[in-house]
């Protein structure tokens, strides 16, 4: 059954992954360009065959993004917020709450690489109904965070989030889902999603992580 309906935020491409830069030799910024774009495919291609998901909407001011998200069979919305992460997403829940009144709203990054369908859906079952949250593999990020039934989705993304969404009394879910736990932000964590299983399109464009990157080279005079 199809429960849950899903905000996934995406920044402008020049400005993502900012962390993740330095895996790439010399900065190179096509490469860690594709490298994102393909975080982002390999996310919304699993939420889009998880069968608890009804619609997944990616809030990007990104014309390559929402470009994207259309092919996979997302839909998109234009982030006017400029008010960060968790304005995009209170943005995506307003947009998603006038389309299915009372719907079940969650957000999901996009930088999941390893994700699989049926992590979600065991995730959205597990939280039983209640305003719940997945925090990432070291316990202090949040991943995806769901809605109560009927409720608001009161993001708290950003540093520390796990905690700021315990405090805020969403339910913390602890289950066997390493893919939906391992959210690449460095190239430690890409190495972590590397060794889970990429998906297709992260395993063709992504750095090998146990590569060092290539220092750039001294220019000649
Ligand atoms: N629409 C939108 N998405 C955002 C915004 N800020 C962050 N995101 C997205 O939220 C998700 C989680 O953010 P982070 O894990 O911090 O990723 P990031 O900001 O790209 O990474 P760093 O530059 O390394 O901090 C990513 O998919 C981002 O693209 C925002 O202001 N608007
Ligand atoms: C924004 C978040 O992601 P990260 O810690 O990966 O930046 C978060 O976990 O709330």
């Amino acid at each position: 059954m199809r429960t849950v309906d899903l905000v996934v935020p995406v920044k402008g491409l020049p400005f993502a992954k900012s962390r993740l830069l330095a895996s790439f030799g010399s900065g190179d910024r096509a490469e860690h360009q594709r490298t994102v774009l393909a975080l982002i495919t390999d996310t919304v291609s699993a939420v889009l065959a998880a069968e608890a998901v009804r619609e997944v909407l990616v809030v990007t001011p990104d014309p390559d993004v929402t470009a994207a998200g259309r092919e996979l069979g997302a839909s998109t919305l234009p982030d006017t917020s400029a008010g960060g992460l968790n304005a995009a997403l209170e943005l995506g829940e307003r947009h998603l709450r006038e389309r299915y009144p009372g719907t079940r709203v969650g957000a999901l990054l996009a930088d999941l690489p390893a994700l699989r369908p049926v992590e979600v859906t065991a995730a959205v079952h597990a939280a039983r109904g209640a305003r719940a949250f997945c925090p990432d593999r070291e316990g202090t990020g949040t991943t995806l965070l769901l809605s109560a039934e009927g409720g608001a989705l009161e993001p708290r993304f950003g540093p520390s989030s796990a905690a700021a969404h315990l405090a805020s009394g969403a339910v913390p879910l602890w289950g066997p889902w390493p893919g939906l736990r391992c959210d690449v932000d460095t190239s430690n964590d890409l190495g972590a999603a590397t060794e889970l299983g990429l998906g297709a399109a992260t395993v063709g464009v992504a750095p090998d992580p146990a590569v060092p990157p290539e220092r750039p080279r001294a220019v000649r005079a």
